[in-house]
């Protein structure tokens, strides 16, 4: 039986009058990788927001590895295991990657600048120690060893996003938020984006919910991929079956309209 990691219950959201998000239900199955597509206005940021608690829905529940996280904060969701990275990228700029990916770290260090001092003698070095190890782990993952001393924000927008990744692996996280990862970037660059994000999630076991515009993306690295239209969803299931759907073919493929001219073409000749 697979198990889910992730269980949207009905989920609503208005701002004033506007309807974000109506009644929207989905289960993330643990390990899979999960995309949500949809036009623009579609409520796909609004849910993942529900998801990481930047938003709090107007009813619904949430389900995170068991436990209600409906009204939990963004950080004590953090705590819990769930990362994620930004449409429009949340790097310090005038920090260096490594710091970057350091700060990634922060809610996993027991010693703060209260108890830290005291701390400092015994088991600081090494929980700082193990810390260091797991910034370097991720570091080669995300082969960026050549840039862990640039400053952020002098980078190109595809490492910016890379280091992004990072800072969002380094909290250790059982499910990582991905908004638009691959926004922006050239082809080569959302190749190699598109292969981290596959071994993230079979290397490190960790579960991917993401939001992509790039069809040939989301259907080649998707377990499955669940389509929100006006703030409802519209089919949940796999990229086959999604791709299948009369809406999903217009939409997206403009397959219907490329039928329709090879006839008309067909009937000119
Ligand atoms: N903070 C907000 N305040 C008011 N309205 C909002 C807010 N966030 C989203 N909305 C509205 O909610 C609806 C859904 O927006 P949302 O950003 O979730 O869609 P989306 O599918 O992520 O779109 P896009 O692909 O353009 O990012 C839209 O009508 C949007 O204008």
């Amino acid at each position: 039986m697979t198990v889910s990691i992730l269980n949207i219950e009905q989920i609503s959201l208005a701002f004033g009058g506007v309807k974000a998000l109506t009644d929207v239900s989905f289960s993330v199955k643990k390990g899979s990788v999960f995309s949500i597509i949809g036009p623009n206005g579609a409520g796909k940021t609004s849910m993942l927001n529900c998801i990481s608690g930047r938003y709090r829905p107007n009813s619904g529940k949430i389900i995170f590895d068991g436990k209600n996280v409906t009204d939990l904060r963004p950080n004590d969701r953090a705590d819990l295991g769930m990362g994620r990275t930004f449409q429009n990228l949340a790097l310090f700029g005038h920090m260096s990657v490594l710091d970057n990916i350091i700060v990634g770290r922060h809610h996993l260090l027991k010693n703060n600048w209260l108890t830290g001092p005291l701390y400092w003698v015994s088991g600081a070095q090494k929980e700082e120690l193990a810390h260091r190890r797991k910034v370097e782990e991720i570091i080669d993952f995300l082969e960026i060893s050549h840039i862990r001393k640039s400053i952020a924000g002098t980078l190109s927008y595809g490492l910016r996003k890379r280091v992004e990744l990072a800072r969002a692996m380094a909290l250790n996280p059982k499910l990582i938020l991905l908004d638009e990862p691959m926004a922006g970037m050239n082809l080569e660059e959302k190749e190699d984006m598109a292969r981290y994000i596959l071994d993230l999630n079979e290397e490190f076991g960790i579960t991917v919910v993401m939001i992509e515009h790039d069809m040939g993306v989301v259907m080649d690295i998707s377990h499955e991929v669940m389509v929100l239209d006006f703030g409802k969803k519209l089919i949940c299931g796999l990229p086959d079956e999604v791709m299948a759907d009369p809406y999903v073919k217009r939409a997206y493929l403009g397959l219907e309209e490329e039928e329709e001219d090879i006839l008309q073409l067909e009937g000119v000749n």
